[in-house]
């Protein structure tokens, strides 16, 4: 790939204002409050504020710390893009709402918990509709792609990026690329309209199908070109976002008018920044089935286990949250916690007292739990990787199922009864809840309202309950987790009694190593304590 223009190249201020005309203000006339100050021509007036143009990542500064890490625009590498006023203004039903479009200046806190002298630290460019937009409605050729594993929710983005396009931008030309990057060039294309979209929300999986691996750029970007598409959306997780990133790159290092945008989607919630993935909660609502299904078993007869392996296979975000909503669970596992099997503090021994004090225990576990646990032939697999380059696991569900029989047998000490359950597929095979409908909408919303009014190279995300438009090098630099020193790991211990399979040393070691830096750029996980957060105000 060739070398990608810095945004070194870009007028300062310029690419701070870029997207906006300069009478927006007169428009939408509301105060301008200190955030709002960096968008006036700042680096001109001199102060504290300015536009870093030394890397392709474009962070402004403000007064008291204030920093914006911002997405691209397509006038930073195209100059003289003409400008449209937006259809969406003659609209009845937005016309009404007072201020609909989103204010040229407003950014969103990536943290809300401050003391009276923090800096004001890291913000997000907030999503939403532009007075202006780049494209005019009948010049837009728009494609959505889906990439990856399958998660709840899928087809209502569809749905909605392609309703969005029509109903609000009256957007006639959008194309479904099937079965995920490889679709550009291997793979047949479908249009999409709002009739051939209206139902899917209601079924699992992706219309237009998935894939893993097969990322070729260069023909990717060709297929583009050469069907003249300028609107890219694709909905994927962190692997899809790589992919998606380079596509961007690729596309601004040819100069093309086309813009590209991120959902994020991940069963696993192992993305980081936003506060939760679309289809999680769906994810720990089907989870309930199986845990409950467990407890029925275990309780129904002497000394029942139930074990149930839910998905997480870096992260143990779905086995946790499961476990919390359900109270049934004696026993959550999770690859984030390593546990160890015998001896004093052990899972045997805690097998043993819960058997001993209730009769009957539930464990749940993350696919990604104890790998390195499992015996060395298991382990020989080890370095296998599904061809989108991720590691494929063992069984660990398996494994712990027959290491507690074969303890509890080998003792002769107490006679079991273990019941396996592993509805992996099932969590994220089923349609979306409502909550989850409604939260894909809005992230297809924001992804049309954002390519619309030019900007490219982000990912549509929800940040302390409020759409933004992220940089693909946030979501995709590194792995959301469960941070086990958090007060969330520690309710779950105490919801569940189970050892924490820590000494007080590792503690004290664990939490040095997990002291978030000082600096202004730290992505701390302070919003997932709240990670459900389902009542906060969107949008
Ligand atoms: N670093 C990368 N660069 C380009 N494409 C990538 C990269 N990582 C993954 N991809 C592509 O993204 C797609 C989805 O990735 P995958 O890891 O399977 O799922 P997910 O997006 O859900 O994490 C695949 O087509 C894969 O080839
Ligand atoms: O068997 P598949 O289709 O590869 O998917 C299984 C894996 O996908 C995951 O759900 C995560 O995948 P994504 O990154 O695509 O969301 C893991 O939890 C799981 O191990
Ligand atoms: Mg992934």
């Amino acid at each position: 790939m060739g070398s990608i223009p810095a945004f070194s190249s870009v007028p300062a201020v310029k690419s701070s204002l870029a997207p906006e005309p300069r009478d927006r203000a007169a428009i939408n006339p509301g105060k301008l409050d200190g955030a709002a100050c960096f968008g006036s021509p700042m680096g001109a007036t001199g102060g504290s504020a300015g536009v870093s143009d030394t890397t392709k990542k474009k962070i402004v500064t403000g007064d008291f710390g204030y920093v914006l890490e911002d997405v691209p625009h397509l006038s930073d590498y195209i100059p003289n893009l003409p400008t449209y006023p937006n259809p969406l203004q003659d609209n009845p039903s937005y016309s009404v709402v007072k201020q609909y479009f989103v204010h040229v200046d407003d950014t969103v806190p990536q943290k809300v918990v401050v003391h009276k002298d923090s800096p004001r630290g890291v913000h997000f460019r907030r999503a939403g509709p532009r007075q202006q937009v780049y494209f005019e409605s009948d010049d837009v050729h728009a494609c959505i792609v889906t990439c990856g594993g399958l998660c709840p929710g899928l087809n209502t983005v569809i749905r909605e990026i392609v309703c969005g396009l029509y109903n609000m931008y009256g957007v006639k030309r959008v194309l479904g690329i099937e079965g995920g990057y490889r679709g550009f060039y291997a793979r047949n294309t479908v249009p999409l309209t709002p009739k051939v979209v209206n139902d899917i929300h209601k079924r699992g999986g992706t219309i237009l199908g998935t894939s893993r691996g097969g990322h070729d750029t260069k023909k990717i970007v060709d297929s583009i070109q050469d069907r003249g598409i300028n609107q890219v959306y694709i909905i994927g997780g962190d692997g899809s976002q790589r992919g998606a990133s380079v596509i961007f790159e690729e596309i601004r290092r040819r100069g093309l008018k086309v813009a590209v945008a991120g959902i994020p989607k991940t069963i696993d919630n192992d993305i980081p920044v936003i506060d939760r993935s679309f289809g999680f909660n769906t994810a720990v609502e089907e989870a309930q089935r199986a845990i409950n299904a467990a407890h029925v078993e275990a309780e129904s007869v002497e000394n029942g286990i139930g074990v149930v392996k839910l998905m997480g296979r870096y992260s143990g975000f779905i086995a946790m949250y499961a476990t919390l909503a359900s109270r049934d669970v004696d026993c959550c596992l999770i690859p984030e916690s390593p546990f160890y099997l015998e001896g004093a503090g052990g899972l045997f021994e805690y097998i043993d007292k819960r058997l001993k004090e209730n009769g009957h225990m539930v464990i749940v576990m993350a696919e990604g739990a104890g790998q390195e646990l499992m015996s060395k032939s298991i382990q020989s697999l080890d370095n296998h990787k599904d061809a989108s380059g991720n590691k494929l696991l063992q069984d660990v569900g398996l494994w712990i199922s027959q290491s507690i029989k074969d303890h509890f047998s080998q003792r002769g000490k107490m006679a079991i009864n273990l019941k396996y359950i592993d509805p992996t597929y099932m969590i994220r095979a089923v349609p979306s809840i409502a909550s989850d409908n409604v939260y894909c909408t809005l992230l297809a919303q924001s992804a049309v309202h954002g390519t619309m009014a030019g900007y490219t190279g982000f990912t549509v995300g929800l940040v302390n309950g409020r759409q933004t438009y992220i940089p693909f090098y946030r979501i995709t630099e590194k792995q959301n987790n469960v941070v086990i020193t958090d007060r969330m790991w520690a309710r779950l211990l105490s919801s569940t009694n189970q050892p924490s399979f820590w000494s007080p040393k590792d503690v004290i070691e664990h939490k040095r190593e997990e002291e978030p830096p000082a600096e202004l750029l730290d992505d701390q996980n302070f919003i997932k304590d709240d990670l459900v957060g389902i009542g906060k105000e969107t949008g």
